[in-house]
């Protein structure tokens, strides 16, 4: 395997800028940008708020699921992944077996910034959504912090941060490819 092929999965809580990053780095790649939420509506041919509201939250993670483990077998893709997704049991090592994983991270003030104003994540469509963003991450936070190298976003321009990020993955590009090829080489002797 070749390290320019290698996948970048971003990962990381709501509104750390998984998306916009993902799209900005696709470009400097010069990949294809997949972003899971993307695929998911257009898949289920409904938004995110409609699958939540009519098929419910565990409907939503399958989907998720589906999409990582099958939806899309490719090479040379940044992977923008919902904030939920590496949450789940054995999606962070499958991501990781996949490729490159790098976990964006703001504060939570910072979430509830970019994040207020859109309808688009049901999980914050609350009445305290600050509320809801600290619960959720105190129960996630151990999974992000195990997720790939961190990368922090709050205060810092895209263009900073689709540079650091790039910069990451391009190094763990090649460990991957590298050891990718070792494991190709003993599976054939
Ligand atoms: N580094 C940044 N500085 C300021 N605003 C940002 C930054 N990164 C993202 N945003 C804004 O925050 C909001 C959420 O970003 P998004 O990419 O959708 O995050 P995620 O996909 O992680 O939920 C968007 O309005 C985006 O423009
Ligand atoms: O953290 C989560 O559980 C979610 C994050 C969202 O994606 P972003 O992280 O891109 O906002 C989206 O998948 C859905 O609203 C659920
Ligand atoms: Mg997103």
């Amino acid at each position: 395997m070749h390290a320019p092929d290698v996948n970048l999965y971003l990962v990381g809580f709501m509104g750390t800028g998984k998306t916009t990053v993902g799209r900005a780095l696709a470009q400097r790649i010069g990949f294809q940008l997949l972003d899971s939420d993307v695929e998911i509506e257009r898949q289920a041919g409904k938004t995110i708020p409609e699958i939540f509201a009519e098929q419910g939250e565990p409907a939503f993670r399958v989907r998720e699921r589906a999409f990582i483990e099958g939806g899309h077998s490719q090479t040379r893709c940044v992977v923008a992944c919902g904030g939920g997704l590496v949450v789940q049991p054995g999606m962070l090592d499958l991501l990781k077996s996949k490729g490159v994983v790098v976990c964006l991270h703001a504060s939570l003030e910072t979430v509830l910034k970019r994040t207020q104003g859109s309808k688009n994540r049901p999980l914050l469509n609350v009445e305290d959504p600050m509320e809801r963003i600290r619960a959720l991450y105190a129960a996630r936070e151990h999974v992000y912090r195990n997720s790939g190298t961190l990368v922090l976003t709050d205060g810092r321009p895209l263009l900073e941060i689709v540079a650091h990020v790039f910069r990451i993955w391009k190094r763990e590009a090649v460990d991957f490819a590298t050891a990718a090829d070792r494991a190709a080489a003993k599976a054939a002797r």
